[in-house]
């Protein structure tokens, strides 16, 4: 039988994964979508050839829903889909913080739950998404899950104590990437290169670092030290760093991040 998957709210991460799911063969005729505004969900029938139906419908119809709303929107869209999902359907949410409780509370009693913290780089289908069961949800459920993310990138399970951890982490991970590409080449345009060329260097040696991370096997200690010369040019930058206390700023940083993501878990903190 053909199962069919709901994206309700669908807009930054909820389309990055339609269109990775369309990119991995499933049909567009078996993906529902759901927007708050007609405008957007013309624009994903525009782009996607899906069918936007409202989230009544989608609840009726499809056999997995998959809510992607902001965590403040949560529990008005519960509010709107409890009277219509039945208890046999497999829920699974990508907000922050919000644990999988606050959606067995509000919907049919018995109805699986699988909370997911993807990120951004499921745009280009090397997302880190990271998933846990909630009371009901079966191996089954979470191999499903796994199959719907696994179109966009890496997925890993974890106990949903660990969420908000992972959502400082690898959820808002890609923005500290940024940020830090940003003020490097803000750095190239002190020492007088030309911002598009600062960016260039940048990136470039982003992706070199990121895929020597991900496939050389070595410690990133070690492929720092590699790069640091005795009484050379890193060694310098790096002291900086540290007398600028960039390390502990980091941990301060994703601590803040994993204290709002436990904040956010009751759907309504502004
Ligand atoms: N952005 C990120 O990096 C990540 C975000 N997340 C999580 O993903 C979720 C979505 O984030 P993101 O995609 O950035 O947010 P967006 O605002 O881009 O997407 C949410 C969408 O939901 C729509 N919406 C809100 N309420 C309803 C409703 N009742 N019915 C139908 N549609 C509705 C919004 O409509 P409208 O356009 O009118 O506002 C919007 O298009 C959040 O819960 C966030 O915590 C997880 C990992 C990473
Ligand atoms: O900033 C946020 O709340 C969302 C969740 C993780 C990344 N972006």
């Amino acid at each position: 039988m053909t199962q069919k998957v709901a994206v309700l709210g669908t807009g930054k991460i909820g389309e990055a994964l339609l269109s990775g799911m369309i990119g991995a063969g499933w049909s567009p005729a078996d993906l529902l979508v759901t927007a708050r505004r007609p405008e957007r969900a013309d624009e994903l029938r525009a782009r996607h050839g899906v069918v936007p139906v409202t989230n009544a419908e989608a609840a009726k119809t499809a056999d997995t829903l998959i809510l992607t709303v902001k965590p403040q929107d949560m529990g008005t869209l519960l509010d709107e889909l409890a009277p219509h999902v039945p208890a046999d359907r497999l829920v699974i949410s990508g907000a922050a913080g919000i644990p999988t409780a606050f959606f067995e509370e509000r919907l049919a009693p018995g109805t699986p739950v699988v909370r997911v913290m993807t990120n951004t780089p499921a745009l280009v289908d090397e997302a880190m998404s990271v998933i846990s069961a909630g009371t009901h949800a079966t191996a089954e459920h979470l191999a499903h899950t796994e199959e719907i993310f696994g179109a966009v990138g890496k997925t890993l399970r974890v106990p949903e104590s660990q969420q908000d951890a992972c959502t400082a982490l690898s959820g808002s991970g890609p923005a500290y990437f940024f940020y830090l590409v940003e003020a490097m080449t803000d750095a190239g345009i002190l020492l007088g290169l030309p911002r598009d060329k600062a960016h260039d260097l940048i990136v470039q040696s982003a992706i070199g670092a990121a895929k020597m991370l991900r496939d050389s096997g070595e410690h990133p200690v070690k492929l720092r030290e590699n790069v640091t010369s005795p009484a050379g040019t890193t060694i310098n930058a790096i002291r900086e760093l540290e007398n600028h206390g960039v390390r502990a700023a980091l941990i301060a940083a994703l601590e803040a991040a994993r204290d709002r993501s436990r904040e956010l878990a009751s759907g309504t903190k502004d």
